[in-house]
């Protein structure tokens, strides 16, 4: 039977008839849903009220968004808690734009069966504010999807809060990511612009990875009394058993690029759809630059937040319905996004942490499908393993003979590193630097500012091919916390001058492959994280310029 975590013991969703709007089931029906998953079933089952407060936990890509879209859906169309026409019933916040798009996706799916199909509308980032405004004021939304910087915007205005006045139900998906100290000053904002938790609305939290402290600040929207629901054991780990995964440990930094080339010659034969995280934005552009020179033999895509959102939009369209193909890609799409039959993702570098590392995993392996997960780490980052001993990562059973195959790509590297710009792998190592400086990683890596920028030289000498370490700004420098630190290439000061505002001098600067406009080199401008201030863990968004 096809179907995440499905069998033939799960709950029939016409077990729900009489109890389910018939409406909701029909559009199940339509959309070849016909049994339920494991926590679509719990929660459909367990939940006191479909109005009541939860907490629920399940692995990737097992069907979170209908688990909660369905209670939600079923209250609003039972006329009892639906708010006067015009205004929103149910909002959901989620913290990226390609998430959020998502969801209302799945949302417009469930209602297509009502005579006419409940609005429900997308608030996010990176868009045409004032015609998604217009759109939202002029209609008759009863159900929100927004990032929280783009949300926080709209409840600023009254006449746009109004139409917020008689929220039902709030959702956050990817609920850790919002309560933690990036989000968690924007969710305490909208839960201050919103109607008071007293008026009697339903908290919904939901994520695939739940750590303790997340149920020390769940409170500011569950009640007291909420129901937790989780559908992975205590002591198993947070990601599939379905997906085996491997580390492979590089002797340096500088191995990179080719040894993620040689991987990707060795594991290819076994792949149609890959995904390849890197650590920062410019990163990720960095390897979709240099693996579009013809190393591969699949189509190559590129997604992070240095893109505009047009560009993030049609690339997360077209991966989705690709039969084939490699995705570049930040932290933008680390979470929540269902991309169908990926077969392997492949993480370059350290992720965020152990629970960034399981939704980025989680990105294959979804709804019932098989899939692989790989982690390339240098031997100073292997303490990843080391501190994250639940997860199931062992040593790649090939290791040796990619590490061996590895100088043999470094021609092919090389010649694509020369076609790229300077500005490209100046941005490259600029943001790598900043990734570490502004995270707590520089202890566990055992390095001291002047190593971290020893470090960032070698990738760039040895890994990108630069002649010597690409010029950085003083005041960046400053920035990042870095000033007299030795062991950098300082910028012409006359060089920099001499360049527009916005960037360099040298021609396509601030242009990516098609042209299109990046942002400003200064740390943080532009990142791309929804109003994501002050950093994830360890404070490291925004530091260095485009952590996703
Ligand atoms: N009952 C069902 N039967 C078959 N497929 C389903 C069912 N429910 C959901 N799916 C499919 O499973 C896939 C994963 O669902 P979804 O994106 O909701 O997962 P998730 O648990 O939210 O994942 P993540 O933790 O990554 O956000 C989707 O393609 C969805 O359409």
């Amino acid at each position: 039977m096809e179907g995440p975590e499905i069998n033939d013991d799960s709950q029939l969703y016409s077990t729900m008839a009489g109890k389910l709007d018939a409406r909701l089931l029909k559009a199940l029906d339509v959309m070849g849903f016909t049994h339920m998953t494991p926590v679509q079933q719990r929660v459909l089952n367990e939940l006191p009220t479909w109005r009541s407060d939860c907490l629920v936990q399940a692995k990737t890509g097992t069907g979170k968004t209908l688990a909660f879209l369905l209670p939600a859906l079923h209250c609003l169309l039972q006329g009892e808690y639906a708010p006067p026409k015009g205004k929103v019933g149910i909002l959901i916040i989620t913290p990226t734009r390609e998430l959020a798009q998502q969801i209302a996706k799945a949302c417009d799916q469930l209602t297509s069966q009502l005579p006419t199909p409940l609005e429900c509308h997308v608030a996010v980032g990176g868009t045409a504010r004032a015609s998604a405004h217009s759109r939202f004021m002029k209609g008759a939304p009863s159900i929100l999807v927004a990032t929280p910087g783009r949300l926080c915007d709209y409840l600023s205005e009254t006449p746009t809060a109004k139409k917020l006045s008689n929220i039902q139900t709030l959702v956050l998906d990817e609920a850790d990511t919002m309560l933690e100290s990036g989000f968690i000053a924007d969710v305490k904002r909208i839960l201050q612009l919103i109607p008071q938790k007293s008026t009697g609305w339903q908290g919904m939290c939901f994520s695939a990875t739940v750590p303790p402290k997340v149920k020390d600040v769940v409170n500011i929207v569950l009640r007291r009394d909420y129901t937790s629901i989780s559908t992975i054991d205590q002591n198993e780990a947070p990601t599939h058993e379905r997906v085996p995964q491997y580390h492979v440990i590089i002797p340096s930094v500088g191995d990179t690029f080719n040894a993620l080339a040689s991987l990707l010659k060795h594991e290819i034969k076994n792949c149609k759809k890959i995904i390849v995280f890197g650590v920062t934005a410019h990163m990720v552009a960095l390897l979709a630059g240099v693996f579009c020179k013809g190393m591969i033999h699949l189509k190559v895509f590129e997604i992070h937040s240095r893109l505009n959102q047009g560009a993030r939009t049609r690339t997360t369209n077209q991966f989705k319905e690709a039969e084939a193909g490699i995705l570049f890609a930040s932290d933008v799409i680390g979470r929540g996004m269902d991309f169908p039959n990926v077969d392997l993702v492949i993480q370059v570098g350290l992720p965020s942490n152990g629970e960034q590392y399981v939704h980025r995993v989680g990105r294959t392996a979804r709804a019932g499908a098989d899939g692989r997960a790989i982690i390339l780490l240098t031997e100073g980052e292997s303490f990843f393993m080391r501190n994250n001993r639940h997860l199931p990562i062992k040593p790649h059973p090939d290791t040796a003979e990619i590490l061996a195959g590895a100088p043999a790509c470094s021609k092919a590297v090389m010649q694509a590193m020369y076609t790229i710009e300077e500005e490209s792998k100046q941005r490259a190592y600029s943001s790598f630097i900043g990734f570490f400086a502004g995270s707590g990683l520089l202890k566990q890596l055992r390095l001291d500012k002047a190593g971290l920028v020893q470090l960032a030289n070698e990738m760039a000498v040895k890994g990108m091919g630069c002649p010597e370490p690409p010029p950085m700004d003083k005041k960046v420098i400053g920035k990042m916390g870095l000033k007299g630190v030795p062991g950098f290439t300082y910028a012409d000061p006359n060089e920099l001058a001499r360049a527009p505002r916005n960037g360099g001098s040298s021609r396509g600067r601030n242009q990516s492959r098609g042209g299109k406009p990046r942002d400003a080199l200064s740390p943080g401008a532009g990142s791309g994280v929804e109003k994501r201030r002050g950093g994830g863990r360890g404070g490291r968004g925004g530091r260095g310029g485009g952590r996703r």
